[in-house]
């Protein structure tokens, strides 16, 4: 006799990989704190404010080889690891999208919010999210319909629904160029003038997101960032009851992404934020087939 056949995906719960992530993030966090109050050499990316230092490329190094050894066939989104040439592609096998050091401008200067952040993807469909705010030894997880976590105790967003009342977090990005600038500060004063109760901004896109998890903030958006900075955020921020959405649907290629207590909330926020132009992170038109869902 012959039990029915369903698909691999479908059967699996992915604990044993979510378990493994967690014991990497902690193994990867000593690595970095070890190096944060160190000198540091410094090297640019795509910008005189896009940084990388050796332990960012050393971090992400040790997890991507620790999970491969562990699960061959899994596949690897890793900032450094594109940076270095590696292609950007998201697929429907299992893919482990990872930032090593999230909030690398903080850790060159020592201002102490740096994060670890790995999601994990089956179907494009994120299945588990982990972000380790390492100096304030905060561990975040969630995985898809089991709700979201800090060190352990259950977490939620504030519900706020009326704007005037929020505090809001954003980033400031590494694009320097005038259109870019302007947007971004024209945002920022279209928020204040609403009025919002205040904007913040942490550093990690990563830690900014899961603010909004523990209803600390009541919103979060930010333009220009790439899926490793927000693809463990976003399922948080989503299983403690928050919305993540961009202009339309999520989609963590698209480079924008809004994250907030509510639907209210959300909406009004994406009615007063513009966008500038961000060649897409992978896939098509925003919403289609190369895209990712939460
Ligand atoms: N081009 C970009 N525009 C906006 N934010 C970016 C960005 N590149 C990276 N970020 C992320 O935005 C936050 C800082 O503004 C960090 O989380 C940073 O991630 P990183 O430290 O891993 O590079
Ligand atoms: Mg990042
Ligand atoms: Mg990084």
């Amino acid at each position: 006799l012959h039990a029915p056949r369903t698909p691999h995906a479908a059967m699996a719960d992915w604990t044993d990989c979510l378990d493994f992530g967690i014991s990497l993030a902690k193994q990867a966090s000593e690595a970095v704190l070890t190096a944060f109050n160190r000198q540091k050499e410094v090297k640019l990316k795509s910008s005189p404010a896009d940084l990388v230092t050796e332990t960012d490329q050393r971090v992400e190094k040790m997890l991507i080889s620790a999970i491969r050894k562990r699960y061959p066939q899994h596949r690897f989104i890793g900032e450094e690891s594109v940076a270095a040439g590696e292609p950007l592609e998201l697929t429907d096998r299992p893919t482990w999208i990872i930032d090593p050091i999230d909030g690398t401008v903080n850790f060159v200067h020592r201002f102490p919010f740096v994060a670890i952040s790995i999601a994990f993807t089956v179907n494009k469909q994120t299945e588990f999210g982990i972000v380790y705010s390492c100096v304030e030894d905060k561990l975040f997880h969630a995985q898809r319909g089991r709700g979201a976590f800090l060190n352990g105790e259950p977490l939620h967003v504030s519900g706020q629904e009326d704007i005037s009342r929020c505090v809001v977090v954003t980033e400031i990005g590494a694009e320097r160029d005038d259109l870019a600038l302007s947007t971004l500060t024209s945002n920022i004063f279209r928020l204040l003038k609403l009025p919002v109760h205040g904007v913040r901004a942490l550093g990690t896109a990563a830690v900014d997101m899961c603010q909004v998890a523990t209803g600390g903030a009541d919103a979060y958006y930010h333009i220009g960032m790439h899926c490793w900075d927000i693809a463990a955020s976003a399922i948080i921020v989503k299983e403690a009851g928050g919305v993540v959405t961009d202009t339309d649907e999520f989609d963590m290629m698209s480079r924008r992404v809004i994250a907030a207590s509510s639907s209210s909330v959300a909406n009004r926020i994406s009615q007063v934020v513009r966008a500038f132009p961000c060649r897409r992170d992978c896939g098509g038109a925003p919403g289609a087939n190369g895209g990712a869902a939460l």
